[in-house]
């Protein structure tokens, strides 16, 4: 079974208005509201190429019970822990540029936890678990290598998206994957990256400390996989940007689901390509017939 890991789910309220303008009322053109939090995106992109998988996290208040009723996935199992706090709402603004406001979130007591993490002690050796998005505050900020060493503790197989000092951590216990974008890498190194080189050099980086594969997303610049036998870079496909969040945990889904299936990275890689891409190219996370479009012009080549 994929498991997916998001600690602090949202409900992701994204509103259009032609010019955004600080300090005055701003008329929105449009609003829509979706299921979000970036373990739950990656959950329902698998659900939408058929891949059976299971949500965990923490869910509550009347954010909690809507986010519950819409996450309406037909491979998707709910097994989120139940919370007296009540989710977040993350706001997103589409105008000229587009601007987010990730709320902090509930905090999760003890009990809460407690109750969250017995179910890692139930995982088998095939199992794979997926941890993505931020930490509540409540939470420990190593609290991802408390989860990591119960997963590795059942021989079970992880994939982590997040970044800095939780990111170097986990790299030790060798993810399948992490997917940091470019800035994410940059920061994580100190370096400057503004060539290709320079992020194939920095991105084995990522292996020599443990990582299995590394992606290293490109926004509209594409994208590039490292791995032990190969570098393959990923050009960007042309198409209108609707909205771009979750196009990194639709990556995710589209590399894991894939190598799961088949153990072949560059066909992972260029579904994880098309998941990405057409999740930018959509609305809310991206349907299988839009990847499937998207994957026929996905170009890979060795680097
Ligand atoms: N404007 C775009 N044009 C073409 N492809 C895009 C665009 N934006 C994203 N993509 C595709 O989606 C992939 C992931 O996007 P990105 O690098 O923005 O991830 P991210 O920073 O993790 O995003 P997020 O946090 O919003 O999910 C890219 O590598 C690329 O393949
Ligand atoms: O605040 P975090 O946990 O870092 O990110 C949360 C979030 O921005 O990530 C997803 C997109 O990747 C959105 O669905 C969600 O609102």
């Amino acid at each position: 079974m994929i498991y997916t890991v998001t600690l602090n789910p949202s409900l992701d309220y994204i509103t259009r208005v032609p010019e955004l303008s600080l300090g005055e009322t701003n008329r929105a053109t449009s609003q829509l509201l979706f299921p979000g939090g970036k373990g739950i995106n990656v959950s329902r992109l698998l659900s939408h190429l058929g891949i059976e998988n299971t949500a965990l996290g923490f869910l509550g208040g009347f954010t909690g019970t809507h986010l519950q009723a819409t996450l309406n996935e037909p491979h998707l199992r709910q097994g989120f822990t139940a919370i007296a706090g009540e989710t977040r709402i993350n706001l997103k603004i589409k105008a000229q540029v587009e601007t987010e406001i990730n709320a902090t979130g509930p905090a999760i007591t003890t009990a809460e936890l407690t109750s969250f993490r017995q179910q890692f002690a139930q995982l088998a050796a095939d199992d794979l678990v997926i941890l993505s998005g931020s930490i509540p505050k409540s939470l420990d900020h190593d609290i991802y290598q408390q989860i990591i060493g119960q997963i590795t503790a059942r021989q079970a197989r992880f994939v982590i998206d997040t970044t800095g000092e939780q990111l170097q951590a986990a790299l030790q216990q060798q993810p399948l994957l992490v997917k940091p974008n470019r800035q994410e890498l940059a920061q994580l190194y100190q370096v400057p990256l503004t060539t290709h080189a320079a992020i194939q050099k920095w991105g084995h980086q990522l292996l020599a400390a443990g990582a299995q594969h590394a992606i290293v997303s490109l926004a509209g610049a594409g994208a590039m996989l490292l791995t032990p036998t190969g570098d393959y870079f990923a050009a960007p496909v042309a198409g209108q940007v609707k909205n771009s969040a979750g196009a990194g945990d639709s990556m995710i889904a589209g590399f894991v689901g894939t190598w799961l299936a088949s153990g072949d990275v560059v066909e992972s890689f260029k579904v994880a390509v098309a998941s990405g891409t057409a999740t930018a190219f959509s609305e809310d996370i991206a349907t299988k017939a839009m990847i499937e479009t998207i994957y026929e012009q996905v170009r890979v080549t060795a680097i």
